[in-house]
C-alpha cells in the first residue's frame, strides 16, 4: 500500500517505522515546511493518507485529502469543533475518513470497559467519579483527546454528570478531567470512582507510541478502497 504521511513529527516517524515494516511504501513525508506536497498531483499517488499534524491544521489538511480523492486516517487531537463540518464535506464529496481520539488497541478495549463501568455507575450515586490524564511537555491540547472520548462516555452513562471541565470544580454536575504534563509520558489516563467505602480505579499506561502507530497502520490497511465515515470501532469489530 501507497502512504502519504501528513505530519512527519514524533507519530508521522513511529508511523513510518511500523508502515515500512509491515512492507508498505511511504510515498510522501509532508511537513510543515513542505506545504506543495498536499497539492492534489502528489496526495492522489497514495492509496491512503494518514493525517498527525496539529489542532490547527488537520482540518485544511483532511480537506485536501478528500479534494485528492484520497482516503484519509486522522489521529490529530484539539481540532474537534470542526468534526462534524468534516464529516458532512467527507459524505459530500463521497470520500472516506476515519478519526480516532486514539488509536491503540489497549486503549480502544479501555473504552468499552470505561463505558461499561460508567452505565453500571449509573445507578450508583454515592460514587464519585474523577479522571485524570498525563502526557509529555509537548503536547499542545489539554484534556487529551483520549481523555474527552472518556469522559463522553460517563457524561452519556451518569445521569449526575451533565459536562466535562478541565479545571477543578465544586459542581457536582461537572466531570473533572485534570491534566498533567510529565515527561516522557506518551498517554496514561485514570478514571477514579470513589465513596466512602471504597475506591474503583481503572487505569490505561501506554509504554510508547508503538501502540498508537500500529493501530493507525491497521486502520490505513482497512480503510484502503472504502468509502464512507469510520471509527475503530468499525475496524477492531469492537
Ligand atoms: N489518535 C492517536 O492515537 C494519537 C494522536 N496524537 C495526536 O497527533 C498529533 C501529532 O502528535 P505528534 O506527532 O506527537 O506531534 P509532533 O509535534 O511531534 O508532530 C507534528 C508534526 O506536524 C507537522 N505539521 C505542522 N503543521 C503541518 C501542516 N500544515 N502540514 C503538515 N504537517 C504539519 C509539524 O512540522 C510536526 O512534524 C497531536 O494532535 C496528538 O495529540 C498523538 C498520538 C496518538
Ligand atoms: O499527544 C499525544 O502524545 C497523544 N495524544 C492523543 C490524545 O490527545 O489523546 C493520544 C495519546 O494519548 C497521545
Amino acid at each position: 500500500m501507497k502512504i502519504a504521511l501528513i505530519g512527519y513529527g514524533k507519530m508521522g516517524q513511529a508511523i513510518e517505522a511500523i508502515a515500512q515494516g509491515r512492507g508498505h511504501e511511504i510515498v510522501h513525508r509532508i511537513d510543515i515546511n513542505s506545504p506543495q506536497l498536499l497539492e492534489k498531483e502528489n496526495l492522489s499517488q497514495a492509496d491512503v493518507a494518514i493525517e498527525f499534524t496539529t489542532p490547527e491544521t488537520a482540518y485544511h489538511n483532511i480537506l485536501k485529502c478528500f479534494d485528492a480523492n484520497v482516503p484519509v486516517i486522522c489521529g490529530t487531537t484539539g481540532w474537534l469543533d470542526k468534526l462534524p463540518e468534516v464529516k458532512a464535506q467527507c459524505l459530500e464529496k463521497h470520500q472516506a475518513f476515519l478519526y480516532a481520539s486514539n488509536f491503540s488497541i489497549g486503549v480502544n478495549i479501555f473504552f468499552e470497559l470505561n463505558r461499561r463501568l460508567a452505565e453500571l455507575m449509573g445507578t450508583q450515586p454515592q460514587y464519585n467519579v474523577h479522571m485524570e490524564e498525563i502526557h509529555h511537555t509537548q503536547k499542545k491540547d489539554a484534556p487529551s483527546g483520549t481523555a474527552i472520548t472518556l469522559a463522553e462516555q460517563i457524561v452519556d452513562a451518569l445521569p449526575g454528570k451533565k459536562a466535562w471541565v478541565n479545571q477543578h470544580t465544586t459542581n457536582p454536575e461537572e466531570l473533572y478531567i485534570e491534566s498533567r504534563r510529565v515527561d516522557p509520558a506518551p498517554g496514561t489516563h485514570i478514571i477514579n470512582y470513589h465513596s466512602p467505602i471504597d475506591d474503583i480505579t481503572i487505569i490505561h499506561t501506554a509504554h510508547s507510541r508503538e501502540g498508537f502507530a500500529a493501530g493507525a497502520v491497521t486502520a490505513a490497511e482497512w480503510l484502503k478502497g472504502k468509502k464512507g465515515i469510520f471509527t475503530m470501532k468499525d475496524v477492531l469489530s469492537l
